[in-house]
């Protein structure tokens, strides 16, 4: 009896709590057109139980991108969770986002969200304020055209390796069961070997005899599991005999490891090759490089210490491979599956590169199609598929009217509110990408940058945006030069069934694609 009454007695002052919570949220954003659901779709909770009508669950936004705004007739609006998570705006407008992510805006990264990206140390991503100034001013000037040059070159390097280690060569047809899984080692091995100097072999397989992960299963088991890692106790660990879990505890304890020897090794180098006083700049070229000269620049400002180095390293690692790899599978899957865009881009690579000569770094900015293509998948699978950012103070934001087409709301958000950037949201709002289910890459022929929001935008953009398109045009030049797309489809299905069941992504860390089954069929 004592147990009912206390049960009693706790749900009560929970509900008292939550009404109470809501009732405060509604006073903040109850203006805002929105709706009521259960849970909050990035907490635990709402993110395991599935997508229903009660709940929203963790990939609602691509699940729900052809009503969730039209809904409520807003390209903003409110979502209050009844019985757990915070009240937040979404938005589904580019022109809000330059708003919220402007030089002058008043919002800043949320705690919360920077926590899993902190995971092994303070970094670029996750930074704010001064932090972030200092980090970013080491980090960018590792980003420039020498280290484009050096990507393209190490992608073509990597993919003559793959064609001959996957026997290609000599094929007419390769059959490849999951596209994901090459792109996802391709990428990794760029950014491995460009960005840190440390070069995977294609062929090493990912567990040795004795059962040693290797270097880059550690990367790939890290990358795929940040967020379990940050929620999972350290105790489950020991306490679960489950493989999976004991593979991402290896994999964290030995990444750890990896990346210390190499800081120690880079010491040594750098203090051997130069003194240490001098301009860094012209010497060391690589984001690892740059990280640990940092950190020997005695007695000054731009210094970093050891878990900022590993921090960064680790966040360079993951967010130069995985974003770069489902953008790459997405966009092979989508030529798969448009034949005539495929054909133009094959065209367009034949007429730059007459003679069947290699492409080179000097090609790129002629590849304007290719890199379109690239583009265009982008936005239809956009890999970094929500920003949250938080107002500091009360702030007006203006918004294209729905209800009123070509006319302009004014929408206050209050100082405290979350505003999460919905990039799947802004892909599919008809008004800004008319057909926006349509694969149409010719919408970015001769674009401006700043129009690619995929990459984020204002001060934040992303550091890697040069390095990911670099590759990706040379990588998708190499390939489709070489062989024809196909989309290997199940029984009857069509070409938009086999899109529809196979391009369906799973909304965790990135926005991630399940395998992708496609075949390349020889063109000579
Ligand atoms: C298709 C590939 C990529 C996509 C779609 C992508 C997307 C993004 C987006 C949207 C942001 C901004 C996030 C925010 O505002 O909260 C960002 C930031 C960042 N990205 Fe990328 N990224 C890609 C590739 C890369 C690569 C290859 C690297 C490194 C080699 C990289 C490094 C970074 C870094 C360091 C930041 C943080 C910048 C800052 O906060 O100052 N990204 N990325």
């Amino acid at each position: 009896m004592n147990y009912l009454l206390s049960f009693v007695a706790l749900l009560i002052s929970f509900l008292v709590w939550r009404a109470l919570k809501i009732w405060q949220a509604y006073q903040k954003m109850g203006h805002i057109p929105g709706f009521f659901t259960l849970f909050e779709a990035t907490t635990v909770i709402g993110a395991l139980l599935p997508s229903t009508s009660w709940n929203l669950g963790l990939s609602f936004t691509w699940k729900r991108k052809e009503y969730l705004y039209l809904q409520r007739k807003s390209e903003i609006i409110a979502i209050f969770p009844v019985l757990w998570g915070e009240a937040n705006v979404y938005h589904c407008s580019p022109e809000v986002l330059r708003q919220v992510k402007s030089v002058n805006a008043d919002f800043q990264k949320l705690d919360e969200g920077r926590g899993p990206m902190s995971l092994m140390g303070p970094n670029v991503v996750a930074s704010e304020g001064e932090d972030w100034k200092r980090q970013r001013r080491i980090t960018t000037p590792a980003f420039n055209q020498n280290s484009y040059r050096s990507v393209w070159e190490e992608t073509t390097r990597t993919y003559n390796e793959m064609v001959k280690h996957e026997g290609w060569g000599t094929e007419k047809e390769a059959f490849v069961p999951d596209v994901t899984v090459y792109t996802r080692k391709f990428a990794l091995l760029i950014i491995a070997s460009v960005g840190f100097g440390l070069p995977l072999d294609w062929s090493e397989p990912r567990y040795d005899s004795r059962g040693v992960m290797s270097r880059e299963e550690v990367i790939t088991q890290v990358s795929m599991n940040i967020l379990p890692r940050f929620i999972l106790p350290w105790w489950i660990y020991l306490a679960l005999p489950i493989k999976s879990l004991r593979a991402i505890d290896t994999a964290f304890k030995r990444i750890e490891v990896l990346l210390r020897t190499m800081i120690n090794t880079r010491v040594d180098e750098i203090r051997k090759g130069i003194s240490y006083n001098e301009d860094f700049d012209d010497h060391i070229k690589d984001v690892f490089g740059r990280l640990v000269a940092a950190q020997l620049r005695e007695g000054e400002k731009l210094t970093l210490s050891d878990r900022e180095i590993i921090g960064n390293s680790f966040i360079m690692l993951f967010a130069g491979h995985e974003t770069t790899a489902f953008t790459l599978a997405a966009t092979l899957a989508l030529l798969a599956v448009n034949e005539e865009e495929q054909e133009k881009a094959y065209q367009h690579i034949k007429k730059t590169l007459p003679d069947d000569r290699s492409p080179t770094f000097d090609d790129y900015d002629s590849l304007s199609i290719v890199l379109a293509c690239f583009y265009e998948a982008l936005r239809m699978y956009p890999a970094a598929y929500m920003s949250l950012r938080q107002a500091n103070e009360d702030t007006s934001l203006t918004i294209p009217s729905m209800k009123r087409p070509g006319e302009i709301e004014r929408i206050t958000v209050k100082k405290g509110t979350t505003v999460i950037n919905d990039f799947v949201g802004m892909a599919y709002n008809e008004r800004v990408y008319p057909e926006a289910e349509k694969f149409m890459p010719s919408r970015w022929y001769g674009t401006n940058v700043e129009r690619i929001i995929g990459f984020g935008y204002g001060p934040r953009t992303c550091l890697g945006m040069k390095f990911a398109t670099t590759e990706a045009t040379c990588f998708l030049t190499l390939l489709l030069r070489e062989w024809r797309i196909e989309a290997v489809f199940e029984n009857e299905e069509t070409q938009q069934e086999w899109q529809k069941r196979v391009l369906n992504p799973t909304l965790f860390t990135t926005l991630t694609l399940d395998k992708v089954p496609l075949r390349f069929v020889k063109r000579y």
